[in-house]
């Protein structure tokens, strides 16, 4: 197929691609609704509650993971039709990796700040991200129909504390519907097309990937330079694989044929290419016949800040769950993992997650789109230590910590956290971070009102419900965002578990060693509670090295569930029964104890200062 160059420069004055970028509730998903609405990319009727946020768990949880792209048509007042590239991120703090990944494929940033919260910790972290891809930024600010709505004062702040004009910052209401005509009309004046010449070799970014069970994988690209058609053969410049293009596309956002992509557009190549591995999130896409001298510059990899160790109850599913995070990892280029043994738990994986909640969305996904049951042990951050005999060693898994007595030194991973949080809750957010190991830095004022509060923070105490605090501590005004900074030496220990005697690798943890002592004592008592009755009794003690800190005994016999219940009531009696043959299929035999999944929970959740008896 010959391509009419001429045109398709044309066409390339009249793409715009571009991101909305916000903190987390500022309304990113909802503008982006508006804008297929009044694009008519897709009827009212069509429209579920939010069309972007696509994926199950996001609908649930009311978050973006995923980022996802979409091309819209827009027929603008000058009577031109463009070509708009939507690409939807993620607002939470665990996800500002994949912000990144989807700006590198823009050329624009609709940067939205909710009129009654103003600028929060995650509005400033993407637009400096925003700025960092010298994006154009355009302000936005939305839900002026509220009445708290105060749109003069976030545009000072926006001046303030960003550094960008915002005069001029569109006001809209994604609710009500205003300000979307000119914020269409803002996107073709303000986000420039993109550049990228046609006649040179294919040069296109791949920012996503998912794995599809007829077409194998499919390439989110942007095109850089050149053009790609069905039927040319791509090579993968990371690892030279060579594949022939089978289907290129947009999202449209359901999938939409092209005959060819552009430099400038944003959109999908499939090319029957079978296996996971051999493509990978930020490399570079060209053609085997006519390839680009350089690779595009990928991004920043993402860095795990969390380590769990991930077991299926049934060893047998051990294949299965290799699998399953493999083609997981497809689409979580923030996914890292590799094989690891428990004594405990036989054969399972070390997994490295961004944060705990990215840790819960991919063991709720393994859970439900792959059919596994699963037993995570207590999430742990990176250590570097430093043994007496030299050596470095970096343990993310507390059984793998050496011996004390081998141990000169332990560095934790220590954050710079800014608190963004109203003057009257700044006496409540240093009394959280004191008690949270934190050391303060300094202190500014964003405005006559709103603080600016900035400690160092041991990672390992923020990623367990730090956020959680601090939310029920200033009522939910506080914002957060986070950078590891450095790793400094610690006082920390490691506490072993025993159970008949036996260690249990899986249940080990680290602490320090000013909270040893009562975290021993409270997970004996907790473990007391979930593990049941057995044949034989059971001693159950915490230990730093020799040195049992706290210790119970599980009585032996096992509890009658049904004893307490006179003998009328016979559903309730049946569904307490089942209830115990569900709560068996998560128990996992350890030695000659069988240890349910809530022992495991129980070590996370007491670390993160909760009781999940409630
Ligand atoms: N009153 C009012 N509410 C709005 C407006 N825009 C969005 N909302 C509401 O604000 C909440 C958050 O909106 P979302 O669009 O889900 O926010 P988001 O920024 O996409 O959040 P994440 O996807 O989690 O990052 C929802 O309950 C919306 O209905 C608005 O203009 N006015």
């Amino acid at each position: 197929m010959d391509l009419d160059l001429d045109k398709l420069k044309e066409r390339q004055k009249r793409i715009r691609n571009f991101s909305i970028v916000a903190h987390i509730d500022h309304g990113k998903s909802t503008i982006a609704d508006r804008i297929l609405e009044r694009t008519k990319t897709i009827s009212k009727r069509d429209m579920k509650a939010q069309v972007l946020d696509d994926m199950d768990l996001e609908r649930e949880r009311g978050i973006t993971i995923k980022l996802n792209a979409v091309e819209l048509e827009y027929e603008a007042k000058d009577g031109q039709t463009y070509i708009f590239h939507l690409i939807d991120t993620p607002g939470h703090v665990d996800f500002s990796y994949e912000v990144s990944r989807s700006l590198a494929a823009c050329e624009g940033a609709l940067l939205v700040v909710d009129a009654a919260q103003g600028v929060e910790a995650q509005t400033l972290a993407n637009a400096y991200l925003a700025v960092d891809n010298d994006l154009e930024i355009v302000p936005v600010i939305n839900k002026i129909d509220l009445p708290s709505a105060e749109p003069d004062k976030v545009k000072e702040e926006i001046e303030e504390t960003i550094g960008i004009d915002a005069e001029s910052s569109i006001l809209m209401s994604a609710k009500t519907g205003v300000g979307v005509d000119e914020l269409l009309e803002r996107i073709v004046s303000d986000v420039p097309a993109p550049e990228g010449d046609l006649d040179k070799p294919l040069k296109a970014l791949i920012f996503d990937s998912v794995y599809d069970s007829y077409r194998g994988v499919v390439l989110d690209v942007r095109v850089r330079e050149g053009v790609v058609k069905v039927g040319d053969t791509i090579e993968l410049m990371s690892n030279k694989k060579t594949f022939e293009v089978t289907e290129v596309g947009v999202m449209s956002p359901k999938a939409v044929k092209r005959d060819y992509l552009m430099a400038g557009d944003v959109g999908y190549i499939t090319a029957s290419i079978k296996t996971v591995k051999d493509t990978q999130v930020g490399d570079t896409v060209t053609l085997a016949d006519n390839p680009t001298d350089e690779p595009l510059t990928g991004y920043r990899k993402s860095t795990p800040m969390v380590y769990a160790g991930l077991y299926p109850v049934d060893n047998a599913k051990y294949e299965d769950l290799h699998e399953a995070l493999d083609k997981l990892q497809l689409n979580d280029a923030a996914l890292e993992y590799e094989p690891e043994t428990s004594q405990a738990l036989g054969f399972g994986f070390r997994v490295g997650f961004l944060g705990l909640l990215h840790m819960d969305v991919v063991q709720e996904r393994l859970e439900r789109d792959f059919d596994l049951e699963l037993i995570t042990t207590s999430p742990s951050v990176d250590y570097h230590v430093t043994t007496t005999d030299g050596n470095e060693v970096v343990v993310d898994n507390p059984a793998e910590l050496p011996d004390a007595s081998e141990i000169k030194e332990v560095r934790e991973p220590f954050v710079r956290a800014e608190i963004m949080v109203p003057e009257d809750f700044v006496g409540p957010v240093m009394e959280l971070c004191q008690h949270k190991r934190g050391e303060f830095v300094t202190m500014d004022y964003l405005d006559k009102y709103r603080v600016n509060v900035i400690y160092k923070l041991p990672l390992l105490e923020i990623i367990f419900d730090f956020f959680d605090d601090l939310k029920s501590s200033t009522k939910g005004y506080a914002s957060l965002d986070y950078d590891v900074e450095d790793y400094e030496p610690s006082e920390l220990v490691k506490m072993d578990i025993l159970l008949n005697g036996e260690p249990i690798d899986a249940l080990s943890f680290i602490v320090h060693k000013d909270f040893a002592q009562k975290r021993g004592r409270d997970i004996v008592s907790k473990l007391k509670e979930v593990i049941p009755r057995q044949m034989f009794e059971v001693p159950i003690q915490a230990a730093i090295g020799n040195k049992v800190v706290a210790r119970a005994n599980v009585k032996a016999y096992r509890k009658d569930v049904t004893a307490k219940l006179y003998g009328g009531d016979r559903t309730r009696r049946d569904k307490l029964l089942n209830k115990q043959k569900e709560g068996k299929k998560r128990m996992k035999e350890i030695g000659r104890v069988s240890v349910p999944q809530e022992a495991f929970m129980a070590v996370l959740n007491l670390n993160r200062g909760k009781d999940d008896s409630k």
